[in-house]
């Protein structure tokens, strides 16, 4: 059975006293969470604030974004093994802002995937359809494409020790959640998509909804068959709403 992961995207937010109060309100209401794990990425510069905070209590930390290469001249970027570093155990690729706003193409995604597992982090791969492309019907083919693209390089070996999270662009921030059904219908076409390639990595792949996911929304969407658990953006920045959707994963 697989067990639901909630990671919260801190997205370009957090100060170091904003972050301590919220750490030091998330370490002690998250304790008891069993039956679901939860994790928060945060930018690199609170890596190492929430190292400190987060180290051993039941609150895995990551980054939103590491570099394809691991080494080298490449002025600005952040390599897997500075991340690992830092004690991180997730780095999301191929988030739709990250596509869409820094032109991060399918191919970079793909090696950005690599880098992140052979650093030994757990890459959570982001996909989904813009609102055209829902409106062209065309969602299935856009997140297939996504998909080849890492199966490609990393075989199906390589989804087996990621995560999935499937985020509608046109739900990000907008407060437009997919309906469960919506949702469940998209995570139902990757789990049958990897399962082309292995019925047991389809099986044990933990696929994250993400898109506008509140307290109030959670457990709707979580109690959906191939829905496992959520990547929480605006939601994520309030002690309450996260531990309410951490437990609403349970
Ligand atoms: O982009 C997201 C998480 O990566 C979702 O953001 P919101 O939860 O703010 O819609």
């Amino acid at each position: 059975m697989r067990e639901k992961l909630v990671a919260g995207n801190w997205k370009m937010h957090g100060s170091l006293a904003e972050n301590k109060a919220l750490l030091d309100a998330l370490v002690p209401q998250l304790a008891s969470l069993k039956g679901a794990s939860c994790a928060v990425c945060v930018p690199y510069p609170y890596l190492f604030q929430a190292q400190q905070a987060l180290q051993g209590a039941n609150v895995a930390w990551g980054a939103q974004n590491l570099s394809q290469h691991e080494k080298g001249a490449f002025t600005g970027e952040v390599s897997a093994s500075m991340l690992v570093d830092f004690g991180c155990k997730y780095a999301l690729v191929g988030h739709s802002e990250r596509r869409a706003l820094y032109g991060e193409d399918d191919a970079t995604v793909a090696a950005k995937f690599v880098a992140a597992q052979k650093a030994g982090l757990t890459p959570i791969l982001c996909v989904g359809e813009t609102l055209a492309e829902r409106e062209g019907n065309i969602t299935e083919q856009v997140v297939a494409r996504q998909l080849d693209a890492v199966l490609a390089v990393a075989g199906v070996a390589g989804l087996a020790k990621s995560v999935v999270a499937y985020e509608p662009v046109w739900a990000i921030g907008t407060g437009k959640t997919a309906s469960p059904e919506q949702a469940q219908a998209v995570h139902a076409f990757i789990r049958a998509k990897v399962a082309e390639a292995s019925a047991d990595v389809a099986a044990g792949l933990v696929i994250q909804y993400g898109g506008s996911v509140k307290a109030a929304n959670a457990a709707q969407l979580f109690s959906m068959p191939d829905i496992d658990g959520g990547l929480i953006g605006g939601a994520a920045l309030s002690a309450e709403e996260f531990v309410a959707i951490c437990r609403a994963a349970q």
